[in-house]
């Protein structure tokens, strides 16, 4: 059972509020910065009557202005779980439409801020625009909530070499990192491991016949997939209530050696038997190791998987922060 409450329809907004103001894909290290002020461990004593709420826009701007659904680090159940995890009681989902793309920037704040929201508190980042032709930024809102308005300045990180300038910490740096398989990047801003949590669905059932089967996975559409390849991953896998952790690795890609057409996601676990279908995995990734090949066999295609089992075996043992 969630305990953040989701809300679609604007009257059933539980108010007065305590807002952080964004789209979150991902709530990545940056994300978190922005919404940790509105968390009721922040808020404490002194409001003890707001109601911790993020407001994002749906469907986000974008896909309405283009027609076309963006790919996302965090689809909606794992966007919801992982503002629940942090303390959100209440995620807004204001319905972004013609009527709203054209409300002024001073409309959006009397109508939809203080009079629907009754918003106390805010928090966004220091770049965060809105109203018509985005006119609206953290000035307008410090006209009106001053010292109730908290701006997150621009969020970087240092990552690998020392003299390498710092990263920003963005969802789109975190999509690129993942399109070039630089994991270590990606799981450093998003501040956790990069993950794929799908069902179990049949493939080929060719897998058990070169002696890996593979628990193919059915993801949501919009989830946005790394680069195609081998990696090594760290695997929960959800059996009712229960859950086991397990090593193991994963493919993504067309699969050309058996003339695969689909891109699949597909997961070998390492000491594991049994029948995984319909069970649900969680897919850490943890490192990238080579991209997909064409092979001239079945045999040949063996012969590298018990390679690349080696690689992440290896890479997983060296991983301190993993538990198995
Ligand atoms: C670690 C690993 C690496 C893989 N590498 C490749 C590859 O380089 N090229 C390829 O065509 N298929 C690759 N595959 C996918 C196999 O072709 C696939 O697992 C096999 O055909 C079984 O598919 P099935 O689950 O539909 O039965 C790989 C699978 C695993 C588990
Ligand atoms: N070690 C394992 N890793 C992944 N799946 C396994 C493992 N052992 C057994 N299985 C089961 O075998 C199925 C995969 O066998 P496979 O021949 O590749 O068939 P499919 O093409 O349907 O994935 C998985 O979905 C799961 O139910």
């Amino acid at each position: 059972m969630l305990s953040v409450r989701v809300i679609f329809d604007p009257t059933q907004i539980s108010r007065p509020t305590a807002i952080a103001l964004g789209n979150f894909d991902g709530v990545h290290v940056g994300h978190r910065h922005v919404i940790a002020p509105i968390l009721p461990q922040s808020l404490g004593d002194r409001n003890p009557r707001l109601t911790s709420t993020v407001v994002s826009f749906s469907p986000h701007p974008q896909e309405f202005f283009s027609g076309k659904l963006r790919s996302l680090l965090a689809p909606f159940d794992e966007k919801v779980a992982l503002l629940e995890s942090l303390g959100v009681e209440q995620l807004v989902l204001l319905p972004f439409d013609a009527e709203l793309a054209k409300l002024s920037a001073a409309d959006f704040m009397q109508k939809i801020l203080i009079d629907s929201m009754q918003v106390q508190l805010i928090s966004v980042g220091f770049d965060f625009h809105f109203g018509r032709k985005r006119q609206g930024n953290v000035n307008d809102l410090k006209n009106i909530w001053g010292e109730r308005l908290t701006v997150i300045p621009e969020q970087k990180m240092n990552v690998g070499i020392t003299d390498q300038a710092p990263v920003r910490i963005s969802s789109s740096n975190i999509r690129t990192a993942l399109a070039q398989g630089e994991i270590d990047l990606a799981n450093a801003l998003l501040g956790r491991p990069y993950n794929l949590v799908g069902k179990v669905i049949r493939g080929k059932q060719l897998g058990r016949t070169i002696g890996f089967p593979t628990a193919n996975l059915e993801l949501p559409p919009q989830k946005c997939l790394p680069r195609d390849g081998v990696y090594a991953v760290q695997v929960q896998v959800n059996q009712g209530n229960a859950s086991a952790p397990a090593f193991g690795v994963m493919n993504i890609g067309l699969r050309p050696t058996v003339d695969g057409t689909q891109r699949s996601v597909e997961v070998h676990l390492f000491n594991w038997q049994g029948d995984l279908y319909g069970q649900e995995l969680s897919v850490n990734l943890v490192q990238f190791i080579r991209p997909e090949q064409k092979f001239d066999s079945l045999d040949f295609l063996k012969a590298q998987i018990q390679k690349d089992c080696q690689t992440a075996l290896r890479y997983l043992v060296a991983e301190p922060t993993l538990i198995c």
